[in-house]
């Protein structure tokens, strides 16, 4: 078995010959691993992960998915290992009906009809569209269009699964239904690699970060070491996850978890000779 579900290797790309977009880009990521890409608008995200999906082939280097090198690989063969939310999600769907839709590449996978329909069921249930299974697409809102894309990936199976900017749209009883498929993905094996401008929701998922600038990985780490570290903010315009900066503003080591944080805010008001009552604070 291929220790990593994608690795890229030395990979270039560009779109125009005289900008060289990525340059000898070089990462693997492992089964059930969750990996957030992030960086500024423009760093070339959404194409890695173009790339990464076998839809567009590295200009130098190469992607492989397990053992399977993308740019030798038929697309039939790649959709068996890979599938990919695009950030326009909309874009994507392509049939009359939602039932319809999320049958479709179950079906491209020659599963028999049972098998079919066993997918499209639990896929239905995940995404919170069974009431809504022989609707139109048109008829969802933009954030229920958005899961039923979810739907079809979840129907899809692949070991891995890459999803741009997912959480758009999203109100907070569809965010609770992604979060939930998303943990139950990752404790079946299933990597997940998602690019996402929300550091809250990528300190709160995450166990790894990539951070992309200047055409390469300028960072590559846990959440804490890669968010909360000042040089983000050089690297480029974004604020760090909530809890980290809270923890940076106070002067305290940089956390992801919240009870991690309490802990050490307690350990610093006691250094500092507070006792820590339960109704009264106050310095002894
Ligand atoms: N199909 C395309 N043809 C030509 N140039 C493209 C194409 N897609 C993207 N680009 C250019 O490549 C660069 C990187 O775009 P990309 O969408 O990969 O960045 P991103 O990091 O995902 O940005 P964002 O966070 O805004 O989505 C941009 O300058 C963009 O204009």
């Amino acid at each position: 078995m291929a220790e990593f579900v994608l690795q890229f290797k030395e990979v270039s790309f560009s779109w125009d010959h005289d900008q060289p977009l990525l340059d000898r880009v070089s990462f693997g990521v492992q089964p059930g691993e969750c990996v957030a890409l992030v960086g500024r608008n423009g760093a070339g995200k959404s194409t890695l992960l173009k790339l990464a999906s076998g839809l567009l082939k590295p200009a130098a280097g190469c992607v492989t998915l397990g053992d399977m090198d993308t740019a030798h690989t038929r697309a039939p063969k790649l959709a068996r290992s890979v599938s990919l939310m695009f950030q326009e999600a909309e874009r994507q769907i392509s049939h009359d009906s939602i039932v319809d839709e999320v049958a479709f590449a179950p079906r491209m996978a020659g599963f028999d009809a049972a098998e079919v329909q066993r997918r499209v069921s639990r896929a239905l249930n995940l995404a919170g569209l069974v009431g809504k299974a022989n609707d139109h697409p048109l008829d969802l809102n933009g954030g229920e269009r958005r899961m039923l894309t979810l739907a079809s990936l979840i129907a899809q199976d692949t070991p891995l699964v890459l999803l741009d900017e997912p959480t758009r749209d999203f109100d907070a009883h569809l965010l609770d239904l992604f979060e939930s498929w998303m943990k139950s993905a990752l404790g079946a094996g299933t990597a997940i690699v998602f690019i996402s401008h929300d550091l809250d929701f990528v300190a709160r998922h995450a166990k790894r970060v990539l951070h992309m600038d200047g055409g390469e990985i300028a960072a590559d780490g846990d959440v804490s070491s890669v968010l909360a570290h000042p040089d983000l903010q050089e690297l480029s315009p974004m604020s760090a996850p909530t809890l980290p900066a809270l923890c940076r503003a106070l002067n305290v080591r940089a956390t992801t978890r919240l009870e991690d944080f309490e802990h050490l805010w307690r350990e610093r008001l006691h250094s500092e000779g507070w006792v820590l009552g339960q109704d009264v604070n106050q310095r002894v």
